[in-house]
Order: C-alpha cells, then sequence, then structure tokens
C-alpha cells in the first residue's frame, strides 16, 4: 500500500456547533406528524441540494458530478405541523460493479421503509427511459405515498415547466406535483407543508436541535469527500472513498485531530489527487478543513494520507473496509 500525507494546521475562527439532541418523549400536539421521505431521481436531479435547502443546514454532500451520494443520509426537517425525516439515498441505476449492486439493495430496503417517495424531475430537462425506469421502480414499494417535484425551475421559463408538469402527471397518479428550486428557493415551504402533511399522526421522532442522526465522523468524511470531488475529471468520482482513522479532542488547547484516508483505486489517480507538488491534496485538506470547522464548532488540524485500494469497487472485503 502506498501513500501520501498532506496536514492541514487550524484556523483561528470556527462557526456554530451541532447539537444532536435525543428524541422527547412527551406527548404529541393535536394533529402533529411525523414520518419518512425519500427523495429519488436520476444522478444530477438536485436531490441533495433540496435536501440541504429544506434543512437548512449542510448535511448531503451536493456535486455537479453524477452518483456521488453514496450511502442514506438522514435530515429532519422541523415545523410547527410536524417533522420530516429525509432519506437521502444514492439513486436507482442498473448495477454493473459489486457497489453498485450494494447501492441498489440500499435504495430498496431505505424504500420498503419510507412514508412518502417523492421523484425529482429537472425542469430543464425532458423526461426519458432513465425516468421511466425509476418511475417504473417505484411500483416495488406499494406502502409509500408517491410525490412528484418539479426541481431547477429557475433554469427555464413559465411555459416549460407547465409543459414539464404536464408530462410528468402522465408518468403515474402522484398524490401531489410541486415545482420548485432549491437555488432560489422557490416554493420550498410548500414542499414541507404538503409533504409533512401526508405524513401519519405521530409525536416529533427527533429532538428539536438534531438536524441528521449521521455521526460526526461519517459527516467529517463525506466532507473530505466533498471537498476531494471539487475539479476532478469524470472517472475519478467513483474511484474516492474516505475513512477516519482517529479523531482526538486535545486536552491542552481547544483543538480536535483528525487523521483521516482518502482512498483510490489505482496508483495513476493518486497523482491526480495529490497534484503537482501536492498542490491539489493541499487545497482539498484547506477546503475540507474549512467545512469541518463549521460542523463541529471548533479549530481543527486535519492530516489526510492518500492511499491506493486496487479495485476495491469491485471487492467485497475491500468494500467493506471502506464501509459500504
Ligand atoms: N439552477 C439550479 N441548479 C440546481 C438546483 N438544484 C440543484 N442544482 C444543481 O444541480 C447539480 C446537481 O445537484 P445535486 O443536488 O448534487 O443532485 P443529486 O440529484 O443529489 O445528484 P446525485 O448525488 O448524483 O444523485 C448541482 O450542480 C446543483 O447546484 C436548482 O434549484 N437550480
Amino acid at each position: 500500500m502506498t501513500e501520501q500525507v498532506i496536514t492541514e494546521q487550524p484556523s483561528t475562527d470556527a462557526g456554530d456547533a451541532v447539537d444532536l439532541s435525543a428524541a422527547p418523549d412527551s406527548v404529541p400536539e393535536e394533529g402533529f406528524r411525523a414520518g419518512f421521505v425519500s427523495f429519488v431521481g436520476r444522478p444530477n436531479v438536485g436531490k441533495s441540494t433540496l435536501t440541504n435547502a429544506l434543512v437548512g443546514e449542510k448535511v448531503a454532500i451536493t456535486s455537479s458530478k453524477p452518483q456521488t451520494t453514496r450511502r442514506a443520509i438522514r435530515g429532519i426537517v422541523h415545523a410547527d405541523t410536524g417533522q420530516l425525516i429525509i432519506v437521502d439515498t444514492p439513486g436507482i441505476h442498473r448495477p454493473r460493479t459489486l457497489l453498485g449492486q450494494r447501492l441498489n439493495d440500499l435504495v430498496s430496503s431505505t424504500l420498503s421503509d419510507v412514508d412518502v417517495i417523492a421523484m425529482c424531475f429537472p425542469a430543464n430537462e425532458d423526461i426519458g427511459p432513465g425516468d421511466r425506469f425509476i418511475n417504473e421502480q417505484l411500483d416495488s414499494y406499494p406502502r409509500a405515498i408517491k410525490v412528484a417535484i418539479v426541481t431547477k425551475i429557475d433554469t427555464v421559463g413559465r411555459d416549460h415547466v407547465g409543459a414539464q408538469l404536464l408530462a410528468v402527471s402522465e408518468l403515474r397518479d402522484w398524490a401531489t406535483i410541486i415545482p420548485i428550486s432549491a437555488i432560489d428557493d422557490i416554493q420550498l415551504d410548500v414542499v414541507t407543508r404538503e409533504l409533512i402533511a401526508l405524513m401519519p399522526v405521530s409525536q416529533p421522532l427527533y429532538g428539536e436541535d438534531a438536524v441528521t442522526d449521521e455521526t460526526d465522523e461519517d459527516r467529517i468524511a463525506e466532507l473530505i469527500r466533498e471537498a476531494a470531488l471539487e475539479g476532478v475529471s469524470d472517472e475519478l468520482p467513483h474511484s474516492l472513498a474516505v475513512t477516519i482513522d482517529e479523531m482526538n479532542e486535545r486536552e491542552d488547547k481547544d483543538l480536535l485531530e483528525i487523521h483521516a484516508n482518502l482512498w483510490v483505486e489505482r496508483d495513476s489517480q493518486k497523482g491526480i489527487i495529490i497534484g503537482k507538488g501536492g498542490s491539489r491534496l493541499g487545497d482539498v485538506g484547506t477546503r475540507a478543513r474549512g467545512a469541518i470547522e463549521i460542523l463541529v464548532g471548533k479549530p481543527v488540524y486535519l492530516n489526510i494520507r492518500v492511499k491506493v485500494a486496487k479495485e476495491w469497487q469491485r471487492d467485497a472485503k475491500q468494500l467493506g473496509r471502506l464501509g459500504f
């Protein structure tokens, strides 16, 4: 195994800390609703951006590269009328590798459990075979109420939005169809309200301050992966994985020490990630550290080692080790 190390020193300012409180066991208010929703749709349709916009904090990573969301991340939306727990899935697609197969299994088990499946269609792309394939798969989850969301309406004119709403309505008998823009904050309140209205009557499932039930360690690994994904070529995104070796709170000062591994599949990819004289990896470290400091609310020392795990996407043992 080969490796290259970069260390990142802490910066001085840090943002607000995130507090994950336990679910309260109070009696539900009259008519309060709470439940689970999953956004599905082709890669790049805006599922992660929508999740983050609804939750109001960065929980799912976003990227212009398709299929970069690999695990079910929950974001929690709090409203007076109820609570929405968003389960972000990696996306339904035809599996080509063992990783692809595992991701599809993860999607299936997630979708069997949720109360609502909201399928996303970008306003700026025609409905195609990929959308039809996913729409047909939704028949396998009869328990969930199906909702359609037309995303990115800021990118097209009104007529186009109307035409897309009509095309989407012809795919199935959706409980509702909502046009939105996550970037321009158009109709996000409607999404929250309508989705909560479709949830079962329930007491709150999470405490008021909770935004996600992912561990800090998982979120930190995702932030590093997101920083590493920025500006890399098309085939590399699927080859990247991050594991955390160690996280220590320093006793002598206010500092969180993180030792992480950034895994690639081939030696040639290692060179790309590291860049000339380590320049690219240096940028990745700086970006990741900034995002992590906002998450944990204190200065961070970040150490990233780039390691090669040959063809890990096709290797069951390696997949297990990388957390899939
Ligand atoms: N203009 C515009 N762009 C958007 C909007 N929502 C998302 N995008 C962009 O679309 C791209 C994909 O967004 P993501 O949220 O990562 O899409 P995703 O469906 O989660 O993608 P995967 O993780 O690959 O499944 C990003 O470049 C976003 O900035 C929107 O409302 N308006």
